[in-house]
């Protein structure tokens, strides 16, 4: 069999890259030769260089909603990053590419359009980012993670298969995880998880009501990249990490409780994994709202409890993990009763049907 290329996308934060990272492991290496095409200077030339994939930077500019003067600017950028991306293209001559949004792939999915290469597209979230709306005439096929997300899509070309989960999410070991922190083997586990950026508001949340929580857990705080307290680096029971890599699976085996933004990837590993959650969704002052309805459609669902941003206190933080921990076996319940599809299997068998060998 003739090895043949796949090209995947996505970038600008960990959750546009981490569900690439899920599917290119399951793609047989015998059959593909994957590169990754993002930004210069994004997390996704970290994640992506870190586990050897070919990573090929292009400019990119954002996408504002509202009027500066920086998208003037952006306009070339972006007008450069199709440039740059139908070089690569042309060269790697992909038999299809796989995006997963994020503003860098709407050069990429240009480039990838005018030089007649299929483009598949995935929406993690319950309403399409910017970037897939743009991209979604030039696709294939749009997959989403959300049956809600499905109605915002052309219908002959949408398709529903879930979130596409990293399989070692599930190989997690739940006392390696114990040790690896340092905690205790019986004390339960509570782990924050403030987006893959970090969560300013709810990092001082936590660390205001840390004399409480540790009364009862035992607390893991992922507080992205910037964000340590030193002044907390002694407190027993407390750890701090900015990001953590391979080690979040076990982790996340020895975790009973969740806090959490409402990035659709987060919320539907910990889903997933049956840990009752308490999503604190991103405002929609800084942002376009879908993490709120990403959570409203789990709170629906019973799959998680509800703490909007405004409403945040040290007391009403606290009044939520009582809630959480007291409703822990109806929530599992209900995360039990979720449909499961083997969403990766079906999304590396999609991109197999494009081998032409
Ligand atoms: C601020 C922002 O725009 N956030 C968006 C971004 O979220 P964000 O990038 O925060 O992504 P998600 O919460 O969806 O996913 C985060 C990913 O990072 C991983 N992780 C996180 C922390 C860590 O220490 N280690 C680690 O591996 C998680 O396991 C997960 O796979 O993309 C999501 C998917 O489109 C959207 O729903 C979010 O609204």
């Amino acid at each position: 069999m003739k090895k043949q290329v796949v090209v995947f996308t996505g970038g600008g934060s960990a959750g546009h890259v981490t569900p690439n990272i899920a599917i290119m492991n399951e793609l047989d290496p015998q059959k593909w030769d994957i590169h990754y095409i993002g930004s210069r200077k994004g997390i996704e030339k970290e994640l992506i260089t870190k586990i050897n994939i070919p990573y090929h930077g292009i400019s990119s500019g954002k996408l504002r909603r509202y009027i500066d003067l920086e998208n003037v600017k952006d306009v070339f950028r972006v007008i450069k990053g199709i440039m740059d991306a139908r070089r690569v293209l042309r060269k790697l001559k992909p038999a299809v590419v796989f995006s997963k949004g994020g503003f860098v792939t709407v050069p990429v999915i240009m480039a990838a359009k005018s030089l007649n290469i299929p483009v598949y597209l995935h929406e993690s979230d319950l309403t399409p980012g910017l970037a897939n709306k743009i991209a979604q005439r030039f696709a294939a096929k749009i997959f989403t993670s959300f049956e809600e997300a499905a109605k915002f899509f052309p219908s002959t070309k949408t398709e529903v298969v879930g979130s596409p989960i990293r399989r070692q999410l599930f190989e997690g070991d739940a006392l390696n995880g114990r040790r690896w922190l340092g905690f205790d083997v019986n004390r339960p586990i509570l782990t924050v998880m403030g987006g893959s950026l970090g969560a300013k508001k709810i990092n001082s949340s936590v660390r205001e009501a840390l004399p409480e929580l540790l009364k009862e857990f035992q607390v893991v705080h992922l507080c992205g990249k910037g964000n340590l307290d030193s002044s907390l680096e002694t407190v027993e029971g407390y750890k701090q990490l900015e990001y953590v890599h391979e080690e979040l699976a076990d982790i996340l085996a020895a975790t009973d409780f969740v806090v959490t933004r409402g990035g659709s990837n987060a919320i539907f590993e910990f889903l997933s994994l049956h840990k009752p959650m308490l999503i604190i969704p991103l405002p929609k002052s800084q942002s376009r709202g879908d993490q709120i309805l990403n959570a409203q459609a789990f709170s629906k669902k019973g799959y998680a409890v509800v703490l909007e941003e405004e409403q945040l206190t040290k007391e009403t933080f606290i009044e939520q993990i009582d809630y959480l921990e007291s409703h822990g076996t109806v929530i599992q319940a209900n995360m039990r009763e979720a449909t499961k599809t083997d969403t990766i299997a079906y999304l590396v068998e999609q991109i197999d049907r494009m081998h032409k060998g």
